[in-house]
């Protein structure tokens, strides 16, 4: 392993999971930390997600390799403002975000003349801040790496194992399709779950206290993922506009099909999506993708 510093800018869930991940798995690397929020800070070190926590963006990436930027999409330009003068120029650059093609260019501009290596590890829970993290986060996860056509390809080699040592299993392309990707298999989703929730908590002949109770499986997953950070999935939704709008056009198009098949008591139709969409549940499930329960409903 060819990073033997790593810097950990925000130590939240995940910038807390990396942290603990390279003490379980890579136990010879050094790690600093850094987050804006004092009260982070102080959690950050009480938990030991890192093995010096600073008080400057600057001191923690001083004599790092490789730093990894751990705060909400919406927040990389300006943290990665903050160290860029302290920043060793070898330094490898990458970061967690869910989004990739805003992460990737706010980067570039903000750190012309280091090596820009984008990342993001397909692994996360609703939890956030500096309790939430946990080492074994990343284990069976994907971690999608989107280098930049001129990345150095020693980079890339050095990140692709690093994530392979933390437990993550890699994949490579271009950030422009990681966001397509991404925008159906979670933007939207999530979406979709803050609006049902919204909808439900709306509605005034049904009370607060009815959704409770009798919340069955379906909306109780909903809550579950309208539970996550609001700041992060802003950001997400922000810096992820074009593709999330195309899928959602798509997806409303889909919907109000099933609204006249609904409305029309066409039958076939609605039997037919469903018996699709229960072909690639099985298919997830025959690929070992699954875990029984939901990817990311584990208990810790
Ligand atoms: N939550 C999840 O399940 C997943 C999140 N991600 C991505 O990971 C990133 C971090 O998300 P979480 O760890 O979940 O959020 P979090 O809210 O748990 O942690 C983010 C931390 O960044 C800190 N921060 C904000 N601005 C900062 C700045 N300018 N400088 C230093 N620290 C700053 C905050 O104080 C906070 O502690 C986001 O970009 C998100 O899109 C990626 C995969 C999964
Ligand atoms: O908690 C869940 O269900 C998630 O979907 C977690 C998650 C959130 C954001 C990501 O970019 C990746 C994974």
């Amino acid at each position: 392993m060819s990073f033997g510093r790593v810097a950990i800018i925000g130590l939240g869930l995940l910038g807390g999971s990396v942290g603990l991940a390279i003490r379980e798995k890579l136990p010879d690397i050094t790690t600093t930390g850094y987050d804006s929020d004092t009260a982070t800070r102080h959690r950050a070190r009480e938990r030991g997600l890192v093995d010096t926590v600073c008080d400057t963006a600057a001191e923690a990436v001083a004599a790092c390799d490789l730093v990894i930027l751990c705060v909400p999409v919406g927040a990389m330009a300006s943290a990665a403002a903050e160290f860029a003068s302290a920043l060793p120029p070898h330094a490898v650059v990458s970061d967690v975000g869910s989004s990739k093609q805003s992460v990737q260019d706010a980067l570039a501009m903000a750190l012309p003349d280091n090596p820009i290596i984008p990342a993001h590890p397909v692994a996360g829970t609703e939890q956030s801040g500096p309790d939430a993290g946990f080492a074994t986060l990343f284990d069976g996860r994907w971690s999608i790496l989107t280098p930049p056509v001129n990345a150095p390809a020693q980079a890339v080699t050095d990140l692709t194992e690093f994530w392979e040592a933390l437990g993550a299993k890699v994949e490579i392309m271009d950030a422009q399709h990681h966001d397509l990707v991404l925008a159906v298999t979670s933007h939207i989703p999530h979406l979709i779950a803050y609006t049902i929730v919204g909808t439900a908590s709306d509605m005034e002949e049904v009370t607060r206290s009815e959704v409770i109770k009798y919340s069955a499986g379906g909306f109780r997953d909903f809550t579950r993922i309208a539970a996550s950070d609001p700041v992060m999935w802003r950001d997400v939704f922000l810096n992820n506009r074009e593709a999330v709008l195309e899928m959602l056009g798509r997806f409303t198009e889909d919907l109000t099909a099933l609204q006249r098949a609904i409305r029309s008591g066409d039958g076939d139709t609605l039997h037919d999506l469903f018996s699709r969409t229960r072909d690639i549940r099985r298919s997830i499930i025959d690929s070992g993708q699954d875990d029984a329960k939901p990817d990311f409903g584990r208990d810790h």
